[in-house]
């Protein structure tokens, strides 16, 4: 029997379950998946999110819809849907890609390869978290943004699992989690693991940052990626180029960690990375709770792009590039 289990999906001989990252860090809730419509609506909604997860759950989706006897027509079709999803993080386009060609094969193969990815995934995570490793000195603090750990990714994560490296490697790094509104992936998901982990952090509302870069509190920021553009110019989670903007002008080193399936060489830079439009109902209200006046306008984009040249490096399975060069090769 084929299973895999990752921190928020587990496949198991045909079925996906995801765990409902909407429901964190109160309620611990898998769902399983029923059908592509489901999966597009848990990935429209944040219930399964982060670059890597959705592509490794969209690639396992289709061994499942493989092994419930899809011809490769509506496979084809199926895959098209979970591409269209979300717009901005550019591994689901790949990983979609690489499973296409093979989805006029029998169910195994399209399963094997699937899997494969997942455990790509785990090893790339891995290589990231060394390659980052010797940017950690002792008691360092760190500025992290949205949620980078084992939730999103199907290993350790790429920006967090250097973090749970340099724990495991008695660094005793110390995270400052950016709250990421306004749908909280730092308070509610990052906060999480690193309580989980056992590493020292605070939690901060995002217009603190530049206090504490004023302060000299921070020694360095480490934060994933959606989208690597072929120039270097990084798609994150919105609020991130703030960041960048900071650490330049504060002198603090900027990181982003990132496996090589975040690049997109065809694309040329940041005017060219589609950034996701988020609903407005995510700023007008949270729970039964109103925020602003109904009708409100509101400008909601779910992603912002940090130009090359405020990045110091990426930490990426393939070494610290620091020369963008790298990516349109
Ligand atoms: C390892 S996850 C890297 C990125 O996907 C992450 O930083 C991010 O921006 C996630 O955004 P989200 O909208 O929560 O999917």
């Amino acid at each position: 029997m084929t299973q895999r289990t990752a921190t928020a999906l587990r496949y198991q001989n045909g079925t996906l379950a995801i765990l409902d990252q909407r429901a964190l860090p109160s309620e611990t809730l898998w769902v399983e998946v029923k059908d592509a419509d489901h999966l597009v609506a848990l990935i429209q909604s944040l219930a399964i999110r982060g670059a890597p997860l959705i592509g490794i759950a969209a690639v396992l989706f289709l061994a499942v819809a493989a092994k419930a006897g899809k011809d490769a027509r509506t496979l084809k079709a199926i895959s098209a849907q979970l591409r269209a999803s979300r717009p901005t993080a550019v591994n689901l386009m790949n990983l979609l890609d690489r499973l296409n060609p093979l989805l006029d094969k029998d169910s195994a193969t399209i399963e094997a390869a699937a899997v494969a990815l997942f455990d790509e995934d785990v090893a790339l995570c891995e290589r990231i978290s060394d390659v980052g490793l010797p940017l950690f000195k002792k008691g360092c603090r760190v500025l992290t943004h949205c949620n980078t750990g084992g939730l999103p990714t199907a290993g350790r994560g790429t920006a967090l699992g250097v973090v749970t490296r340099a724990q495991e490697a008695g660094l005793a790094p110390f995270v400052w989690v950016d709250e990421t509104r306004p749908l909280g992936q730092g308070s509610r998901l990052t906060a999480y693991e690193l309580k989980e982990a056992g590493v020292a952090h605070k939690l901060q509302p995002d217009s603190a940052a530049a206090s504490l870069f004023a302060a000299g509190k921070v020694d360095l920021v480490v934060v994933g990626a959606d989208r690597i553009a072929a120039n270097g110019d990084t798609a994150n989670k919105v609020g991130t180029l703030m960041l960048a903007v900071l650490a330049k002008h504060f002198g603090v080193p900027f990181y982003i960690a990132a496996p090589w399936t975040t690049v997109d060489p065809a694309c040329p830079g940041a005017a060219a990375i589609p950034i996701e439009d988020r609903p407005a109902d995510e700023l007008l209200s949270l729970g039964n709770k109103q925020l602003a006046p109904s009708g409100t306008a509101t400008y909601n984009p779910g992603f912002d792009v940090t130009p090359a040249t405020l990045i110091s490096g990426w930490i990426t399975d393939r070494g610290l590039i620091t020369n963008p060069d790298a990516f349109s090769q």
